[in-house]
């Protein structure tokens, strides 16, 4: 039998990591084979994802759909099969182009593309649309959408239009991309996988990478929570998105989340700092050296940096 493959994509921040982490969760004695792609050098999610997977290869550095051909992609696929996975997941970077990689996976011999899962995020999907129009084609291709973040969404009629806009597929609200697995992985339950082979091979010019930069930046030394917490309430407005963790020398480190306008920061158990910045026109510079001034030679009291955490959307 071949191994279901299934393509779960959304713009940067969406929600994808969460919710290949509850299918992780939930997986319910399913062995599940996951790819990674993260844009950025280093690779947060798969940090976030590696404690609860069976089997993982990652990808950084660029979007799978542009930056791998079709042999890298079989290759990939070919390690997890080998690990005897039941289904494979493989996590877009929020940046891929889902169609060109739905394509990618049908190419590929000894698995079965099993559907592209379309993440929205509710907060910000009509001002990322604004800036991507690229984006309605990306829910017209989708066999299942998750509109997700449902817990903050305001905007009435959004469910209308991304009903409409999915033309067909079925619309999921959800929290925290808590989907029930069975609606991706059972074959009675999921919506037939579309076949893709009507797409016209896109100029990658036109994909929503193009324009997007990162800005990694990693550190053995504790950070001064204070000259921190004001580098990422002060962040450029071309930063849309950031992840990673941070540490101030105490016993426990911090998990960053900049989604838009929206900050989390939560503690987690760790130590060292890698945080990764990806938006548009970023001074990288700039940015670069105000991280590296807030490294500091004693742990600080985090207060400062976990009383960032607000939602609010961009103006
Ligand atoms: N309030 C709320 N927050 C959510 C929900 N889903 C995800 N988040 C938060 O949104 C942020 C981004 O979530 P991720 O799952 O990392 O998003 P992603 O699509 O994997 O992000 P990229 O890989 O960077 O594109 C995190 O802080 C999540 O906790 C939700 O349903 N409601």
């Amino acid at each position: 039998m071949r191994i279901p493959v299934v393509v779960v994509a959304g713009f940067l921040g969406a929600g994808k990591t969460s919710l290949l982490n509850h299918l992780l969760r939930t997986a319910d004695g399913r062995r599940i084979g996951v790819i990674v792609n993260d844009f950025g050098r280093i690779n947060i999610d798969a940090m976030a994802v590696a404690a609860q997977v069976d089997s993982m290869v990652t990808l950084g550095n660029g979007c799978l759909c542009c930056a791998v051909d079709a042999s890298d992609l079989e290759e990939m696929l070919g390690t997890l099969a080998e690990a005897d996975v039941d289904a494979i997941v493989i996590e877009a970077s929020g940046l891929a182009e889902p169609p060109a990689m739905a394509r990618m996976v049908l190419a590929c011999p000894g698995v079965e593309f099993a559907g592209l899962v379309e993440v929205v995020d509710a907060v910000e999907f009509t001002a990322t649309r604004e800036r991507h129009p690229q984006i309605d084609k990306h829910l017209r291709y989708a066999d299942l959408v998750l509109l997700n973040k449902i817990d903050r969404a305001t905007e009435p009629g959004l469910a209308d239009l991304v009903r409409d806009l999915a033309g067909g597929a079925p619309v999921v609200p959800t929290e925290h991309g808590r989907l029930d697995p069975a609606l991706l992985f059972d074959p009675v339950a999921r919506p037939a996988a579309a076949q893709l082979s009507f797409f016209d091979l896109e100029d990658h010019s036109q994909h929503i990478h193009a324009g997007y930069e990162t800005v990694e930046f990693t550190s053995d030394a504790p950070l001064d929570p204070v000259r921190l917490a004001a580098v990422l309430a002060d962040r450029h407005s071309g930063v849309y998105r950031a992840k990673g963790h941070v540490w101030c020398g105490t016993g426990e480190r911090f998990a960053v989340q900049v989604v838009a306008g929206s900050v989390r920061v939560e503690r987690e158990a760790g130590e060292g700092t890698a945080l990764v910045f990806i938006g548009r026109d970023i001074p990288a510079e700039d940015l670069r050296a105000r991280l590296r001034a807030t490294e500091s030679d004693r742990p600080a009291d985090p207060t400062a940096l976990l009383s960032l955490t607000r939602y609010e959307r961009c103006p």
